[in-house]
């Protein structure tokens, strides 16, 4: 990898006495996709919270173009080139298309611009007409609404999490082409997390694998997926009684 735009040294976060993330660190570099992969409860999600700073981790920091920004509020990463997705594609129902795109313009300055949501959606490979009502489409379509609207602000890093989920393989093909596109074309950094390996496979150039909070393993799709702590926490029952 080049050298790297986002990352997080040594996070760590408890939930009362259970500790969810232990010593994390990871980085992504301009131009890559850094796959986030691991079992179910792993702390993936927790990971992003902190990334995005809607979680306050309890040690290690985060850094952003060579800058501590542990301590920066959401909307002030969000203004610094960090852009987030969630896991189910919420949209603003009642509202059009258009409306929501104009909410995302005017959400904070400087204001964007007609052109620039017509630019994203191009980059998002969103199609349909604005004056559709936002819920009214279906998940692809919204998961692509969501993500042009983060591109109105061109981004320099995209967390996405589980952007696949409750698409059909067709649908996971373009949408690898897109964020591949995004990735290649205008390097934006990309963290992705996806708990199948073999959808991680095809999309990432890295993966960083985590189980019961800790990284277990870091390299090469390829490298980490025959690692055998990975395929230990992935593929062995845990031992009962
Ligand atoms: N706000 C919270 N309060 C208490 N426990 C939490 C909270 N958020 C997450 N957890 C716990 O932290 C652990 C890690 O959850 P997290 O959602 O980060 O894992 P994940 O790897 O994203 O899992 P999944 O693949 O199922 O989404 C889980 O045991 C979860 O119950």
């Amino acid at each position: 990898m080049g050298e790297a735009i986002f990352g997080c040294r040594g996070i760590g976060i408890s939930f009362g006495t259970r500790a969810i993330l232990r010593d994390v660190s990871l980085e992504v570099a301009p131009a890559e996709v850094l796959g986030l992969v691991g079992p179910n409860g792993a702390g993936k999600t927790s990971l992003f919270e902190i990334l995005c700073g809607r979680y306050t981790a309890s040690a290690g920091s985060v850094f952003l173009d060579g800058r501590d920004i542990t301590r920066l509020a959401v909307h002030d990463r969000a203004r610094a080139g960090l852009a987030r997705t969630y896991q189910s594609p919420v949209v603003p129902g009642a509202l059009t298309i258009a409306e929501t795109f104009r909410a995302a313009r005017f959400s904070h300055r400087p204001f964007k611009t007609r052109m620039d949501a017509e630019w994203a959606c191009h980059l998002a490979g969103f199609h349909q007409p604005w004056d559709r009502l936002a819920g009214s489409l279906d998940t692809f379509d919204r998961r692509k609404l969501l993500l042009a609207c983060l591109l109105i602000r061109k981004p320099r890093v995209l967390l996405l999490d589980e952007p696949a989920s409750g698409l059909i393989n067709s649908e996971i093909d373009e949408l690898d082409l897109i964020i591949r596109r995004l990735v290649d074309e205008y390097r934006i950094a990309a963290i992705l997390i996806e708990h199948r390996l073999e959808l991680l496979s095809a999309i990432a150039d890295r993966a960083v694998v985590l189980d019961m909070g800790e990284v277990i393993a870091t390299g090469t799709p390829r490298e980490v997926f025959d690692d055998p702590r990975v395929l230990a926490a992935y593929f062995e029952a845990p031992a009962h009684g």
